[in-house]
């Protein structure tokens, strides 16, 4: 007899495959996994997924690929015990709060349109995938009378409809999820494009890194957006159908006996209340998961980006050991997760089956006595499953919606960094902060227009007011109260002992540090749209004032192209040598076709490179590239490397001599006025060294070198000695000195 196989689970009973006598576990969830969110669990997919609810998103095995510039927030973030360990999770007021901020802007963003369509087609299929289980379950009660009143005529009939409500209705099923997931993938996609927009603005990405703000953003923008997307259209969905089904199946056991109603009421509200106290843990432990997973592949990425570092130290026993370190602090989180879910299922399977043979016992009396027909009994366990999956829906879903709670709260989190990363990582600091001006020096006008008098010279390219350097969070205090000028050929080097703040006033003059106070002013000639119309003389307190108001308005960090600073690490960009030679200043895009390929999102296009918005030189020919090769006198790598297409990891083939050169050759088909080098010649020997002076001082660029090398003298006409600063000292901790051409052709000799 069949009836057994019907009362197995509450899933199996909202399905039209109500006849297939599949065990009650296959069709236990409605969720693809009941498990905890880890990727270190293979996540069982159940083979049957039940048509009649969505099945919620499994949040996907995590793959984090960090870039080198989130190492040491997770680094410093990592080691020893970690802080978050003590971490609470967020209360259901903040998560929703959270949850709408991160979910919203999608629906009113300019995709909106199609969003809607076809979030509203969604919802139309799912409506109608309710509507066909309804009628299923009308099939099965017909089914089985025709079964138990040995009616073959009828039998056959409704054998039939079946058939035929199966061709009819699969198809709405499988269209419906894949309208859903193409529309998670469609908000995803814009979700990714609105975070990186964000998370590159302002250099926010620089910020959250060098000053540890946040664990992970890699993974937050990769995994955390990807589950969320899906996760969160999928529920919305649940829970639609839920409540339709609710007053779809209801009417139905209602009709049959109103006391199996009150009573499914009753158990499930119980159940919900107990579940929510048994898995009340489960939301930290998960956030925790994602946040230790993220770690520990991100190690595993580091030995890859360091591999010929740590091959040369021979340190493969101690990064194993590191790793281990980190997978055990995964393992042990997923041990306590495994644990408080494991409590969990105890409850919500005894929950789930205790009941199941409640409506077939409550209305049997009912058959026997022969106030229903036998399929009645069908239609109730099938009604009775129907509304217990409704009500039950906290208790069934309860460790993915710990899970989703989990990603809202990291996703909230950085959403909340992107949003208002000012006044974030300014928190503990004061009003104060040294600010960046460009004046364009060959519009007069501008600076006519505010009444003030041009007292810009034109050779004059750089001038530093009472600049006072502090360390992020203003721990300490690096430079003192420097005030200094570069005219055109002032070429200056900065040199002082390790520690004392060089590299940090380059930091300071390129905007990515601004603890402390003063100006920086650069004149340049392609300031474009973001000239500021202000006086050169900002001596006058009215000045300053019209300093701080135009620091405001201004974009943080755009750069003219005018002006360009070298970094102690030379970076390879990941592509081409042309790339490497283009960057920063334009941008070669590898597929000019992407934005206009079929299926392309607008919002997936290609953006426009930071440098776009100022007035930059002419794109460099082919020519013109091989020819600043030659210059830097790397001439020979376009044979060794098949010329300017071919792709190689360039900081693994290339010597970081050649790195050097490369970066100079980059320069020089930028065509600033000014540049800023960070020890950029530490790795060259002396002859390549006065060689690459000697090219950019034939191109008329200016320089400003930081670097401990007397060599470097020979090239300067002024040094800038930053010595460390003393708190008991109260004078400057800087002085100038110029270099005579005497010294200088003695060095040279030397
Ligand atoms: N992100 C940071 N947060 C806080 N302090 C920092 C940070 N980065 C550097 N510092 C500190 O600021 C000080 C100055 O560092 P900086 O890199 O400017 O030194 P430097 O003079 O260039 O040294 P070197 O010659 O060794 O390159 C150092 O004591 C350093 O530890």
């Amino acid at each position: 007899m069949a009836f057994p196989s019907m009362v197995s689970a509450p899933a199996s009973a909202a399905q039209p495959l109500l006849l297939i006598p599949l065990p009650p576990q296959r069709l236990s969830a409605t969720c693809p996994s009941t498990r905890p969110s880890s990727s270190l669990l293979h996540r069982t997919k159940i083979s049957l997924p039940p048509p009649s609810l969505p099945p919620l998103m499994p949040l996907r095995c995590r793959r984090v690929v960090r870039s080198s510039a989130a190492a040491e927030s997770s680094d410093s973030s990592n080691e020893g015990k970690d802080k978050d360990d003590q971490r609470v999770g967020s209360d259901l007021k903040t998560l929703l709060k959270r949850f709408w901020k991160v979910a919203a802007p999608y629906w009113s963003s300019e995709d909106k349109v199609q969003a809607r369509l076809r979030l509203a087609a969604v919802f139309a299929l799912t409506l109608g995938t309710t509507g066909i289980s309804v009628g299923f379950n009308f099939l099965g009660r017909d089914f089985y009378n025709a079964l138990a009143n040995k009616d073959q005529e009828q039998f056959t009939k409704q054998l039939l409809y079946y058939l035929g409500g199966f061709a009819g209705g699969i198809p709405f099923f499988v269209i419906r999820d894949y309208a859903r997931e193409t529309l998670s993938l469609r908000w995803r996609s814009w979700m990714t494009s609105y975070y990186m927009k964000r998370y590159f603005k302002n250099q926010t990405f620089y910020k959250i890194q060098s000053q540890s703000i946040i664990d992970n953003p890699d993974q937050r923008i990769v995994d955390d957006l990807s589950s969320f997307t899906g996760t969160a259209l999928s529920f919305s969905l649940i829970l639609f159908n839920a409540a339709v089904d609710l007053v779809s199946f209801s009417n139905i056991l209602f009709g049959i006996y109103p006391p199996l109603f009150v009573v499914l009421l009753v158990y499930s509200l119980g159940g919900t209340a107990i579940s929510v106290y048994l898995g009340k843990g489960l939301v930290t432990l998960n956030f925790m998961q994602e946040k230790k997973e993220a770690d520990f592949r991100y190690g595993l990425v580091r030995v890859r980006e360091n591999a010929e570092s740590i091959a040369f130290y021979g340190g493969e026993g101690n990064e194993m050991q590191l790793l281990l370190q980190r997978f055990r602090r995964a393992f042990e989180n997923l041990t306590e997760l495994l644990i408080s879910s494991r409590n969990l299922e105890f409850f919500t399977n005894g929950y789930r089956y205790l009941i199941q043979i409640l409506p077939a016992a409550v209305v049997a009396p009912m058959y026997f006595s022969g106030k229903i027909e036998f399929g009645v009994i069908n239609q109730s366990v099938s009604a009775f499953n129907h509304i217990l999956s409704d009500f039950s829906l906290i208790v069934f879903q309860f460790q993915s919606i710990s899970a989703f709670s989990a990603v809202i709260d990291r996703l909230g989190e950085f959403d909340d960094i992107l949003d208002d990363n000012e006044s974030y990582i300014t928190e503990h600091e004061s009003n104060d902060e040294v600010n960046i001006l460009f004046i364009d020096n060959k519009d007069p006008s501008l600076l006519v227009s505010n009444g003030y008098v041009p007292q810009v010279e034109r050779h004059q390219l750089l001038k530093i007011q009472n600049l006072t350097l502090q360390t992020p969070r203003r721990k300490n205090i690096l430079i003192t109260d420097l005030s200094l000028e570069i005219n055109e050929k002032d070429h200056l080097l900065v040199m002082g002992p390790s520690g004392s703040g060089k590299t940090s006033f380059l930091r300071a003059l390129a905007g990515l540090w601004n603890t402390g106070k003063g100006n920086v002013i650069f004149y340049v000639e392609d300031a474009g749209k973001h000239a500021r119309s202000v006086s050169a003389d900002t001596d006058s307190s009215k000045s300053e004032d019209m300093l701080k108001t135009e620091e405001e308005q201004r974009p943080k960090n755009r750069r003219p192209s005018s002006v360009f600073f070298l970094p102690q690490k030379p970076y390879m960009v990941l592509g081409t040598l042309r790339q490497q030679l283009l960057y920063p200043t334009w941008s070669d895009k590898i597929h000019p076709d992407l934005n206009n390929s079929p299926g392309s999102l607008p919002f997936l296009s290609q953006a426009p490179s930071l440098a776009d918005e100022f007035d930059k030189p002419e794109k460099p020919t082919i020519d013109d590239m091989i020819q600043v090769l030659e210059r830097v006198r790397l001439g020979d790598i376009l044979s060794r490397f098949n010329g300017l297409d071919s792709i190689y990891e360039w900081s693994s083939v290339l010597s970081l001599g050649e790195q050097q050169r490369l970066a100079f050759a980059r320069l020089l088909l930028s065509k600033p006025k000014l540049i800023l080098l960070d020890e950029s010649t530490s790795a060259l020997d002396g002859a390549n060294e006065a060689h690459l002076y000697r090219q950019i001082e034939a191109a008329g660029i200016t320089y400003i070198s930081v670097g401990h090398r007397p060599t470097l003298r020979n090239y300067h006409k002024n040094i800038l000695y930053i010595s460390k600063y003393d708190a008991r000292g109260s004078e400057r901790n800087w002085h100038f000195e110029p270099i005579s051409q005497t010294a200088t052709e003695a060095n040279s000799t030397c």
